[in-house]
């Protein structure tokens, strides 16, 4: 698939939500985007474990414009699972900038009991293809398999989830990731909305279609305010963005 152009005025849009330049912060968190396409119903997908387009050309291509911008993409299993995705980067800014490996972000799973596997899968023909890079996979415990090219990032915990923040700081100093784009899905997405403390920006493509109710929804267990709020008007899609805002104690 081959990308249409960003429209113009998506970039001035988007500008503030995006990380800044390393040199421009003395922030030592990771920045966190947190991105994903839902229909007015609310949900972001047909149903578990079914692949659905809900953006149109308009917004896909920014969802590359967003991974030129970002280190690291991270997903969880649900996703990776279902999806096959690829999570390369084919935006880039002219011709001298067009090698996809090195303006790809650097992908992250999240499959604690290891059920995926990279070889097979579209991100390793990427990474083949030299047009992506290969895979940080987060596990609990050792990995029962080792595969080539993976790195592993163990995470030891005797809890059911893995620890937000002790994630970001590990991938900041173990992979020197200073901006992570997080696409999904739901089970990830649901969580991270009730984190201010982690999610520096949402971006969100609301689609006009409805996926019924057997979709895969978007809702967080409590509800949230969003603050710094604007839109984006596209031919069949909108984009939101906001910044989380803070709980109050
Ligand atoms: N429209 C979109 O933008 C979009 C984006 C991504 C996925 N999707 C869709 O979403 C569906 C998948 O969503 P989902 O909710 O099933 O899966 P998910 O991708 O959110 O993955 C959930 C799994 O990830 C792991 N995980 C996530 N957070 C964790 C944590 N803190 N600690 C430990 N493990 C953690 C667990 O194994 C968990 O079962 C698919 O149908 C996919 O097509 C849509
Ligand atoms: N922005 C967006 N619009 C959609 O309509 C949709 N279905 C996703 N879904 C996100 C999910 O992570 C997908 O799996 C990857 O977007 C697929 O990525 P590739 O194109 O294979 O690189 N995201």
């Amino acid at each position: 698939m081959s990308l249409d152009p960003i429209k113009p005025d998506l970039i001035p849009f988007l500008s503030s939500y995006l990380p800044p330049r390393q040199h421009d912060t003395k922030e030592t968190k990771p920045f966190v985007t947190l991105t994903y396409a839902q229909s007015i119903d609310a949900r972001i997908s047909l149903g578990p474990g079914i692949r659905t387009t809900i953006s149109d050309v308009e917004t896909k291509v920014m969802t590359h414009y967003l991974r030129y911008h970002h280190d690291a993409i991270l997903i969880g299993s649900g996703t990776v699972l279902a999806d096959d995705p690829g999570l390369n980067c084919k935006w880039h800014r002219d011709t001298r900038d067009s090698k996809m490996d090195e303006n790809s972000p650097r992908p992250v799973i999240l499959d604690p009991s290891q059920k995926w596997r990279f070889k097979g899968s579209k991100m390793y023909d990427l990474f083949k293809n030299g047009e992506g890079k290969p895979p940080i996979v987060v596990v609990r415990g050792k990995p029962r398999l080792e595969e080539e090219h993976v790195k592993y990032l163990i995470m030891e915990s005797t809890q059911e989830k893995i620890d937000w923040k002790i994630l970001i700081e590990r991938l900041s100093n173990e992979f020197g990731i200073k901006s992570i784009m997080v696409e999904g899905g739901a089970f990830v997405i649901n969580d991270l909305l009730l984190r201010d403390d982690i999610v520096d920006s949402l971006i969100v493509t609301i689609g006009s279609t409805y996926l019924g109710e057997n979709g895969v929804q978007v809702s967080p267990k409590s509800a949230i305010s969003l603050m710094d709020v604007d839109w984006w008007k596209g031919k069949k899609d909108s984009i939101m963005v906001a910044r989380l805002e803070p709980e109050k104690n």
